[in-house]
């Protein structure tokens, strides 16, 4: 995919108002978000849900899981930082809960 421009912070700080839930992290320079389920399958079966929008946005997170709890870093590699991308994936993501 074609190179992106990262967020300034002005639309960085714009963006997230309506991304509540996620933080930036300066040293990955991305958003991180914590979720918890009920169990492991719950979190594996929302970790598929994420996989198939990640792989239709051709835009993947950094991710870990343990047991029922699943933390995701979006950042964009192809721009040096935070893009619209992690911001749509955020969305999108979020919109599953
Ligand atoms: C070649 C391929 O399109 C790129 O490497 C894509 C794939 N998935 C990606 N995912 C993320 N998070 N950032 C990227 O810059 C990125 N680039």
């Amino acid at each position: 995919m074609a190179a992106i421009s990262p967020l300034s912070e002005a639309e960085r700080s714009a963006a997230l108002q309506d991304l509540p839930q996620w933080t930036y992290d300066k040293d990955n320079k991305g958003i991180a978000r914590s979720f918890a389920f009920g169990n492991f399958v719950e979190a594996f079966g929302f970790m598929s849900s994420v996989a198939l929008l990640a792989e239709k946005a051709d835009h993947h997170p950094e991710w870990s899981n343990v047991y029922n709890r699943v933390e995701i870093l979006l950042t964009t590699h192809d721009a040096g930082g935070l893009s619209e991308r992690d911001i749509a994936l955020a969305k999108q993501i979020d919109a599953l809960i």
